[in-house]
């Protein structure tokens, strides 16, 4: 069809004529080619300038795709409403098209490159018909930082722009730094809606069609279809988590589905904890966690990715590349994240929450009593009476890091902070204790690599169901992961002959009794978990030894003060041989799932723990 073939009308910036002075070729070249191909209306190159935000949400607030919240209640915020189609991560959409496909491995989607880029040519090809596309310089980490990279996301959403606005340091200053020769991930994304000459646009443009791809060689990710979060925001798990996995081995470091939190102890002595639990397992709220036990503090650098890198002295030193968070919003209340309540008190973008007939947000867990009306996620009246909940169980806020009252003064230190401990974490109902720690950095890698959860509304899939998910990361390995785990074995040798690995441990807050509820209080409460932690590395506590390494010793955890009983501590680290033995055949046969490629120490790790089980 002619029409798609047309060529670009308008080059211009933001401010008005051409691509920025100073843009690298190659991203003007990049740019223009995928203008020519998806054929938008317009090209506007981003500067992340304040304006700039402010003439988005204006305009997406005209378009309906932003709804303003009441300026007294909660200024400069939005709602925006998906289609509800569009709710979550894709698993089943999202691909790994390494050259080789067993450098995906078997827990990817793979595609060959050469067939899934004719496949994104023929999606791409005018895709953006009737749309502006937005250009976004970024950079993932602290602008000129060491351990810094940086990207370019095009996009016709409005509300990615302002999305990737929030999350990443997007604008002029990141284009800067790109110059000839600097490595940038190149981010394509369409919502893959079109719009024909004088047809009318919709609140959430998208397609059902949905392809979220990512070519780890060539470093680049493009996603079509869809607008939501992690399909979308391709800084985020896209290139942070899978572009950056196969950076990071092929350079040496770990990218991790990690919080990055700062904890001073009673004594002043500072560490930095780096925490890997699956997607709505508990990264938010453990990065924002207020003790209960007089005395210690906690700060937060970051919520959900961490990048880990040998520091000049060759110990792990850890960085949040993010510059914002999007938070689960449902169970996010006063008593049980208050922090996350007062960061989200002004200019947050709330994603598919209810709405209060005064004009501001609602979800589930905000308060113990649910409003008497309200306008569900849907955009339909709600009462308590309702089936269904108010709020999506993946609702998000959208919020800038800077303004969470307990940020850490070092989460924007481009050095990164060294990282003292590392923990897995996943919603286990059964079997796995409150609390271990790993006899060393290989145990640790093993505890990681047959970590498993069940499954969340953070994507499309049965919610409640077990699966293996290796350091957290089996939807955001962008390699094979088997070598992922050999990669984590490798760099941990290294920390290791430097001076020392960071100490590993593994949690779970999600232990539940036979009445279905959770044994243990969690949130500001899992400060005891994390002091017993924190007192091994100290050498304060001793621990005792079990199938899982070691737990707290009798009386190291005051487990009153955390208002749980005898019995309920006991059942918190209770040992079901049978059970355990069940556990462990199924973490045999994962392993055997990838055949060979199981580094030693992993199978080791598991033969200790059978023996261990047996003993019981
Ligand atoms: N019972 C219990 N629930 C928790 C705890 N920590 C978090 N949650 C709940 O688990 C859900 C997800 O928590 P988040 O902290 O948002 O999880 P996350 O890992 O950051 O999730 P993503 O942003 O998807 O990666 C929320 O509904 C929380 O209220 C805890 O210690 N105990
Ligand atoms: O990526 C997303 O859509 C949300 C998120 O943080 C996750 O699922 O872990
Ligand atoms: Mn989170």
């Amino acid at each position: 069809m002619a029409i798609i073939e047309q060529p670009l009308r308008d080059t211009r910036t933001s401010t008005g004529a051409g691509h920025p002075e100073g843009a690298d070729p190659s991203i003007v070249a990049w740019v223009e080619r995928l203008a020519l191909h998806a054929t938008p209306d317009e090209v506007v190159w981003c500067d992340g300038s304040t304006p700039e935000r402010a003439r988005l949400i204006r305009q997406m607030v005209d378009a309906g795709t932003l709804e303003a919240l009441d300026p007294e209640l909660r200024p400069g915020s939005y709602l925006a409403r998906s289609d509800p189609d569009d709710v979550a991560r894709v698993e089943s959409r999202t691909f790994i098209c390494s050259a080789r496909e067993e450098d995906a491995g078997p827990t990817n989607n793979w595609v060959p490159p050469s067939a899934m880029r004719e496949t994104l040519h023929g999606l791409f090809r005018g895709a953006m018909r009737g749309r502006t596309m937005y250009v976004m310089p970024f950079a993932m980490g602290p602008v000129g930082g060491p351990l810094t990279r940086y990207g370019v996301q095009v996009t016709d959403s409005p509300y990615v722009v302002l999305s990737m606005g929030t999350m990443t340091r997007m604008g002029a200053e990141a284009l800067a730094q790109i110059g000839p020769g600097t490595e940038w991930v190149k981010c394509a994304h369409t919502v893959g809606a079109p719009l024909a000459p004088g047809q009318a646009d919709v609140p959430w443009p998208c397609n059902k069609t949905k392809y979220i791809s990512h070519f780890p060689e060539t470093r680049e990710v493009w996603s079509y279809g869809s607008a939501y979060g992690g399909n979308a925001i391709l800084a985020k798990k896209a290139f942070a988590l899978r572009i950056a996995s196969a950076i990071g081995q092929d350079e040496g470091w770990l990218a991790a589905h990690m919080l990055l939190l700062k904890v001073t102890n009673p004594r002043g002595r500072v560490f930095h904890v780096a925490a890997a639990f699956p997607s709505a397992c508990g990264k938010t709220n453990f990065a924002m966690l207020q003790p209960t036990i007089p005395g210690w503090t906690v700060e937060t650098l970051g919520d959900d990715i961490a990048w880990l890198a040998p520091g000049p002295d060759g110990r792990l030193r850890a960085i949040n590349p993010e510059a914002g968070f999007f938070g689960v919003a449902p169970g996010t209340g006063r008593g049980t994240n208050p922090v996350a309540m007062d960061t989200l008190t002004h200019d947050v973008v709330f994603t598919n929450v209810a709405r209060t007939d005064d004009g501001d947000v609602w979800w589930e867990g905000m308060t113990d009593e649910a409003p008497a009306h309200l306008t569900d996620w849907l955009g339909q009246d709600w009462t308590p009476a309702s089936s269904t909940p108010a709020a999506h169980p993946n609702s998000r806020f959208t919020v800038a890091a800077a303004q969470c009252p307990t940020i850490s003064d070092d989460w924007d230190d481009p050095a990164g902070v060294v990282v003292d401990a590392v923990i897995f974490g996943g919603r286990r109902a059964t079997n796995v204790p409150l609390v271990a720690q790993a006899r060393d950095w290989e145990h640790g890698v093993f505890m990681g690599a047959t970590l498993a959860s069940e499954r969340t509304a953070a994507a499309e899939g049965t919610v409640g169901e077990l699966r293996r998910d290796p350091l957290a990361m089996l939807p955001f390995c962008g390699v094979h992961m088997a070598d992922h785990w050999k990669h984590w074995l490798e760099v941990g040798a290294k920390a290791d002959a430097a001076g020392g690995a960071p100490a590993i441990f593994q949690v779970n807050w999600f232990r539940k009794g036979a009445d279905g509820r959770f044994l243990w209080p969690g949130f500001g409460e899992n400060i005891h978990a994390l002091a017993w932690m924190l007192d091994r590395i100290e050498g304060r506590a001793e621990g005792t030894a079990s199938p899982f390494g070691l737990i707290p010793a009798e009386g190291e955890i005051d487990h009153a003060a955390a208002g749980v009983d005898d019995a309920t501590w006991a059942e918190l680290f209770g040992l079901d041989k049978a059970a355990l033995a069940a556990e462990a055949d199924d973490a045999q046969a994962f392993l055997d799932s990838y055949g060979d490629k199981v580094p030693e120490p992993i199978r080791e790790g598991l033969a200790r723990m059978r023996a261990d089980i047996d003993e019981l």
